[in-house]
């Protein structure tokens, strides 16, 4: 993307894509409900590309964190105001994800509006869409993170066959509905499935000077440690954690810790707790443990989320160690995380990327604390994911303004 330059004229209106494109009532909503100003330059080439040519699938490639959503909820917003009879449909891999589409949906528009009942929400796991309910309609489909929607959340990066719910979206698209994906990182196998079969006249949106999703998948305001060792993996992690609640500033922020299983994060969970109770007589101490996992009833981590982005709006805020499974890496936009640790190397490319991504993200500054154990096969696991580049430059130019006085992280 070329960053977009508006110029602002002696007295003028300042002029953007959210201008041309949006109608004021969505624009005011933007800053007053969620603080956004004006477009950064995904947000800017995704709006004139939906509106301004006839492009029926347009995937934003770009990093985590960079505003993705945004990409194709106001395009979906603002087609649904333009016209009463169109409908939309949404569609991220987890309900996690889609309750966060939800709730950014129902701030911009207000929970009454009438345009949010003509947006349907699914996640893979949602009841499949059934034709004969007149669902198949839509005028614009909304796939975010494509691969994970159209190929599963698989354990490798190289499966190919479409999902149901994917091979929905392929056989609706054109002449009836346009399809808006967004993807973080495409392995080079979803790559050459997405552009060579599924989905071959699709306009794809990237970053100036990457020619493909397989660079820059970093971002650059993420510090990366990762810690050797052998022996207990707990006892690792706790004295990560004691050094982390030694530093100024992760103290004063939340932590995620990406866990292999359901079992493992319940197992870490407990022993955080136990370990938290011996040390009780410091009373300093103000983090606060929660679990996300799949097994969990919904309305609980519904509650847990709905705290958190409150919680970050406080002025004295306790911090949070969320203990988690890949349930909870993809597409969360939870505030002021600024470490991650995985517990367990993950084993895909894509895992690392969005485990990795709850972190640094709108171009803050944020740390990954990588577990690596030579006496396991973690260190080999490893060693693929180095071919993951961080790019040298925040993507946007606009998202400078995020990073600026963001402390040096003193953690050794
Ligand atoms: N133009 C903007 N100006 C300021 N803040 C913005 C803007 N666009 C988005 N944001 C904020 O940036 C944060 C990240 O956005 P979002 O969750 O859409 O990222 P993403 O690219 O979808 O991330 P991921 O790849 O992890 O899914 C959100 O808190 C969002 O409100």
């Amino acid at each position: 993307f070329r960053p977009t330059c508006h110029r602002r004229a002696k007295g003028s209106v300042l002029q953007n894509s959210f201008h041309e494109f949006l109608d004021n009532d969505i624009v005011e909503s933007l800053q007053d409900k969620l603080s956004v100003v004006e477009p950064n330059e995904v947000q800017d080439q995704a709006l004139k590309t939906f509106f301004a040519t006839e492009h029926n699938a347009i995937i934003v490639c770009a990093q985590t964190g960079s505003g993705k959503t945004l990409t194709f909820l106001l395009p979906i917003i603002q087609t649904l105001q333009n016209n009463a009879n169109a409908k939309a449909l949404v569609v991220a891999p987890t309900n996690l994800l889609i309750e966060q589409h939800q709730a950014v949906a129902a701030a911009l528009l207000g929970s009454s509006n009438t345009i949010l009942d003509r947006i349907q929400f699914r996640s893979l796991s949602s009841p499949f869409l059934n034709d004969d309910d007149g669902e198949d309609d839509f005028d614009v489909i909304a796939v975010d993170e494509i691969d994970a929607v159209l190929y599963g959340e698989s354990k490798m990066d190289e499966e190919t066959e479409l999902t149901s719910i994917g091979q929905y979206v392929i056989e609706k698209l054109a002449p009836k509905s346009r399809v808006l994906g967004t993807s973080a990182f495409l392995s080079r196998a979803h790559q050459m499935a997405l552009l060579e079969q599924h989905l071959p006249d699709v306009e794809v949106l990237r970053e100036q000077g990457v020619t493909s999703t397989q660079t820059q998948v970093l971002v650059p305001t993420l510090r990366q440690k990762f810690k050797y060792f052998s022996g207990n993996r707990l006892e690792k992690l706790v004295d990560v954690l004691d050094d982390a609640k030694r530093d100024d500033w992760l103290s004063q922020g939340s932590t995620m810790i990406f866990c292999g299983t359901v079992e493992q994060a319940q197992e870490v969970f407990d022993a955080l707790v136990v370990e938290a109770d011996l040390d009780d007589d410091n009373a300093d101490d103000t983090n606060t443990f929660a679990l996300v996992h799949e097994q969990l009833d919904r309305s609980e981590i519904h509650s847990l989320m709905t705290k958190l982005r409150h919680d970050a709006n406080q002025p004295a805020q306790s911090t949070t160690i969320l203990i988690c499974t890949d349930v909870a890496a993809r597409g969360l936009d939870i505030p002021n995380i600024r470490h991650v640790i995985l517990h367990t190397v993950p084993t895909t490319n894509s895992a690392f990327i969005h485990q990795v991504g709850r972190t640094a993200r709108k171009g803050q500054v944020g740390l990954l604390t990588c577990l690596v154990n030579t006496a396991s096969g973690d260190a080999q696991k490893y060693t693929h994911l180095h071919a993951l580049k961080a790019a040298s430059e925040l993507s946007f130019q606009s998202w400078k303004q995020y990073s600026k006085g963001v402390p040096k992280i003193t953690f050794n």
